[in-house]
């Protein structure tokens, strides 16, 4: 309760910008009622009453509203960065009610807003800020996930009405797992478009659902699918289309229309290039995908560091037991998570300030792939670390871990899912190579020979750095080590799959398919190698804005252990390259040993400034009600009150 808005440096620093707008959704989430308890007994019915009336509440207060509206217009400065730090804190408070936060506005407003035109926006998506009804998000089908090209739902435009047709023609095409599909008034639904029986591919219409009684729209039908592993308040279901008919303005119009009398029209001329440009636009919501985890993993990490600092299991003959973070295995396995953490705050403040810069230019996200890669590997490697993080978290809490009072397992299950929906992560990972080899073949074309030669320059600098490394072991504390060594190792995989790629295509020349998926795994090491070494660089550089001395001084630890944990997770592949040798090896883990060691104490400061209100942690092992705990003095105004009242103890 007094852990409300700390205001450290630190805790400044990790919140950069629009910290004012963060304050403001602190307050109000640690003054809702709502939102100060947890009940796990709930049925689905209530959790799910529990979940919309969380998001009421939450789209009515007056900084969301502005949101919303801003979201309506283009070129709002700072726009995805604000709504990132404000949709982390609602999925801090209650992940169910930020991932439906994030359907309504993130998906269902991502492709009003980023696909309609402007009387669209304000007719589709204004009247969400008004909360005169609120909608879904409908891309997959039974038949078709990943492969969204795939979908066979039918929008049939017939000029005599002035109207589509949509209709769902087999099992297959039913749109499934569509997130507030039993609540929702309206769905974005992608279906194949039609006009005068020429096939125009995927294109977005906004179709209504249900009214705002509850009464289903003619011809729809919604299939709840009930029971999930987690986020039960989120009302997940089948939406079945028998010949709805929208009006001709239903459809999103910005890379397609179709005139009165059925003429289609687009600025793009390509049918693949054209749906390219619809996902691209939807880049920006899927960074929420890495916010949704980062909070996951804060909140477990703040649980089963401060558990750690209190708890005590074991110790030296005839003295106290020892906290159980003084175990060696203890602080390992938490510490790496901790700097991965802090590793994806900058790095998605970074992308988050690159997509806002190319909104306020009015540039298309289409024409940036580069984003698009970025933003795929970042939810990629982000919802997979918050899996190991939070498993590593349950553990390290022992049993008390396991219960759901300590939020670990329901936090766990909540999460799970992000490694699949919006684009399971193999999938992402295959976006991201796709623009890596995009980037090289280009450096290749633009200028064959000095192409070649930056090609042959870093082949033979590599090979030089491999017998230079193996005598200068001394240098494994140096993070421009780190980074270069990250940095080879994404070189090396990028060369070594554009040879291996080329041999097979050269082989057979329509079999693409083939060869990129006899090459997968190294596809997919690539671009986690890649977005390694991204998020190192960026922690990197992010430390060098940090005014503050000691935090600055925290943070390099953090970055140094960060990199040197990427390192050392990969050292089975630089020992086959030769890139380090066994000594380099062992000193790297030894090096990882001693910063996990050095800075276990300070995790409880860098907790506390993730600046996560007492009413969204909860957990009693994290004793956010037990001024008693150590970590206590580093969050609460009163410490120095407590801490002597507790010395006279
Ligand atoms: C709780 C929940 C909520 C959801 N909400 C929505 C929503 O609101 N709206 C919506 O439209 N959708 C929603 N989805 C759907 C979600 O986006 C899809 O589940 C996701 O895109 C994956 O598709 P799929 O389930 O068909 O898996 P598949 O595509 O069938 O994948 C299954 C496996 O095959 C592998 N695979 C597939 N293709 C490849 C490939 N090319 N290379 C290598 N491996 C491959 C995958 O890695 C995965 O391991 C939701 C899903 C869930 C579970």
């Amino acid at each position: 309760m007094a852990e409300l808005d700390s205001t450290s440096s630190l805790a400044r620093f990790l919140d950069g910008e629009f910290c004012e707008a963060k304050s403001e959704i602190r307050r109000e989430i640690s003054r809702c009622a709502l939102f100060q308890s947890n009940s796990y007994d709930l049925t689905l019915d209530q959790n799910r009453d529990l979940t919309a009336e969380r998001l009421s509440h939450v789209l009515g207060l007056p900084l969301i509203k502005k949101q919303l509206k801003d979201q309506v217009k283009e070129g709002q400065r700072g726009f995805l960065t604000k709504s990132l730090g404000i949709a982390e804190l609602v999925c801090a408070a209650d992940m169910a009610t930020g991932v439906k936060l994030g359907v309504v506005c993130g998906l269902y407003g991502g492709a009003i807003n980023n696909l309609g035109s402007g009387e669209q926006k304000t007719k589709w998506y204004l009247p969400v800020s008004e909360l005169e009804f609120t909608g879904m998000f409908a891309m997959t089908e039974r038949g078709h996930g990943s492969n969204v090209r795939g979908i066979l739902t039918e929008a049939r435009y017939e000029p005599s009405m002035q109207e589509f047709v949509i209709h769902t023609p087999c099992e297959d095409a039913q749109k499934m797992y569509i997130g507030n599909a039993m609540k929702g008034q309206y769905a974005a639904v992608f279906a194949q478009l039609s006009v005068n029986g020429e096939a125009q591919g995927p294109h977005c219409f906004v179709v209504p659902v249900r009214d705002p009684h509850g009464v289903l729209h003619p011809g729809v039908t919604v299939i709840d699918m009930k029971h999930k592993e987690g986020l039960h308040g989120v009302d997940n279901g089948i939406l079945i289309f028998d010949n709805v008919r929208i009006p001709r303005e239903n459809l999103l119009s910005k890379f397609g229309n179709v005139s009165a009398d059925g003429l289609y029209s687009s600025p793009i001329q390509s049918k693949s290039s054209r749906f390219n440009a619809m996902l691209a636009a939807l880049t920006p919501t899927r960074l929420g995908l890495t916010v949704q985890a980062m909070a996951a993993m804060k909140l477990g990490l703040i649980i089963a560091v401060r558990y750690s600092h209190s708890r005590r299991q074991f110790g030296p003959k005839d003295q106290d037991e020892v906290k159980i973070i003084e175990h060696q295995t203890q602080y390992l396995r938490l510490m790496p998570h901790l700097a991965a953490v802090l590793a994806l705050t900058f790095t998605t403040r970074y992308a988050a300030g690159l997509i806002d810069a190319a909104l306020y230019r009015g540039e298309d996200l289409q024409s940036s792939r580069f984003l698009q890669a970025l933003v795929a590997g970042l939810k990629a490697y982000s919802t997979w670390e918050n899996v190991a993080c939070l498993q590593e978290c349950r553990e390290c809490t022992g049993g008390m871990g396991f219960m759901m009072e300590n939020r670990i397992p329901a936090l766990k299950c909540d999460s799970d899912v992000f490694v699949t929906f919006e684009g399971d992560n193999v999938v992402m990972l295959q976006v991201v190579v796709r623009e890596l080899m995009t980037q090289y073949a280009k450096q290749l074309l633009s200028s064959p020979v000095s192409g070649l030669i930056r090609t042959w320059t870093s082949s033979a600098s590599d090979s030089l750095r491999t017998s230079f490394l193996g005598i200068t072991v001394d240098k494994v504390g140096d993070l421009r080590f780190l980074l270069k060594a990250l940095s080879y190792r994404e070189r090396v995989l990028q060369r070594s799959l554009v040879a291996r790629l080329h041999s097979k295509v050269e082989k057979n020349k329509d079999e693409f398919f083939g060869a990129w998926n006899s090459c997968l795994h190294h596809v997919t090491g690539l671009a986690l190698a890649h977005i390694h070494r991204v998020t190192l660089e960026q922690f990197a550089l992010a430390i060098e804005e940090c005014q503050v001395k000691d935090d600055h001084a925290l943070l390099s630890k953090f970055c140094l252990l960060h990199g040197t944990s990427l390192v050392y997770q990969e050292r089975a592949w630089y020992l086959e390259h030769k890139y380090l040798t066994p000594a380099t090896s062992r000193k790297i883990r030894t090096q990882l040993l001693d910063l996990c060691k050095s800075v276990k104490d300070e995790a409880l400061k860098v907790v506390s400034d993730f600046n996560i209100p007492a009413c969204c942690i909860q957990a009693p092992i994290a004793g956010v009600s037990n001024p008693r705990a150590e970590w206590a003095f580093y969050s609460q105004p009163e410490a120095p009150a407590v801490q002597k009242t507790l010395s006279k103890l």
